[in-house]
């Protein structure tokens, strides 16, 4: 697990972070109404980084909790969203928090996304994972999603998965196919495919890639 850490503490400490877009995700902005939140629910993002996703979700009205390994891209996150946080210690994590102009607040938790427990991420209406299951290697997907099961109570789910051939190059991100996906979250919940695109660069700019944005709906709200 820490040469896990210390591999993306080097890729903060170096600014290796090609994974982090510079606009909002396509596929968050086109399918977040798939999660039908209504103003003032609450929405999380773990392994976060600085992702645009939370300027832009805040600015839906909704709150935002995540949790983040790196402290450099915590305070990153906070200077670019010119806030200025609270951060209280919480066990080994260090609990951010803030309240942007239009009232919502943000909490991000720093350190292992593992350590965060129920009663301290607090209520989750949905959860939006973009390259958090496939920045993983596979030995770790599976406590990642039983985890994250746990900790959220099962909320709803739109799930960004990355998709190439695997034996062209390592991750992360990997490769997690629609089975392993399965694998994780069926018996949690109804799992549907909004949209598939392939990523016009490939990844890395050569090996052909596709991304699929999925709505994980818990069983016992999903429609029969
Ligand atoms: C591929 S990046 C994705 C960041 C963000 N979701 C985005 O779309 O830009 C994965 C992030 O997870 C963080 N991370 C890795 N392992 C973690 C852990 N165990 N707990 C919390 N964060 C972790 C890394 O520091 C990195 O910022």
């Amino acid at each position: 697990m820490q040469s896990e850490h210390n591999f993306w503490h080097q890729r903060w400490q170096n600014q290796q972070i090609g994974f982090h877009l510079q606009s909002v995700n396509p596929l968050l902005a086109a399918h977040f109404q798939a999660l039908a939140l209504k103003a003032g629910q609450r929405i999380f993002i773990p392994l976060c980084g600085k992702t645009l996703d939370i300027h832009w979700l805040l600015s839906q009205g909704v709150h935002v909790v995540g949790a983040e390994l790196n402290q450099l891209a915590v305070d990153a996150l906070f200077a670019e969203l010119g806030l200025q946080p609270t951060i209280t210690q919480a066990g080994t994590l260090r609990h951010y928090h803030a309240v942007t102009q239009q009232a919502q607040t943000i909490d991000i938790f720093q350190g292992d996304f593992f350590a965060l427990d129920a009663a301290l991420l607090g209520r989750v209406d949905a959860t939006y994972d973009r390259a958090a299951l496939i920045a993983l290697p596979a030995e770790l997907r599976a406590t990642y999603s039983a985890h994250l099961l746990d900790i959220t109570h099962g909320a709803a789910q739109l799930l960004i998965s990355f998709h190439y051939d695997q034996s062209l190059i390592s991750g992360p991100p990997f490769n997690v196919s629609a089975d392993e996906i399965k694998l994780h979250y069926a018996q949690a919940y109804d799992i549907a495919l909004l949209a598939e695109e392939i990523m016009p660069t490939g990844l890395k700019g050569k090996y052909p890639a596709q991304e699929k944005c999925w709505l994980l709906t818990p069983l016992s709200a999903a429609p029969k």
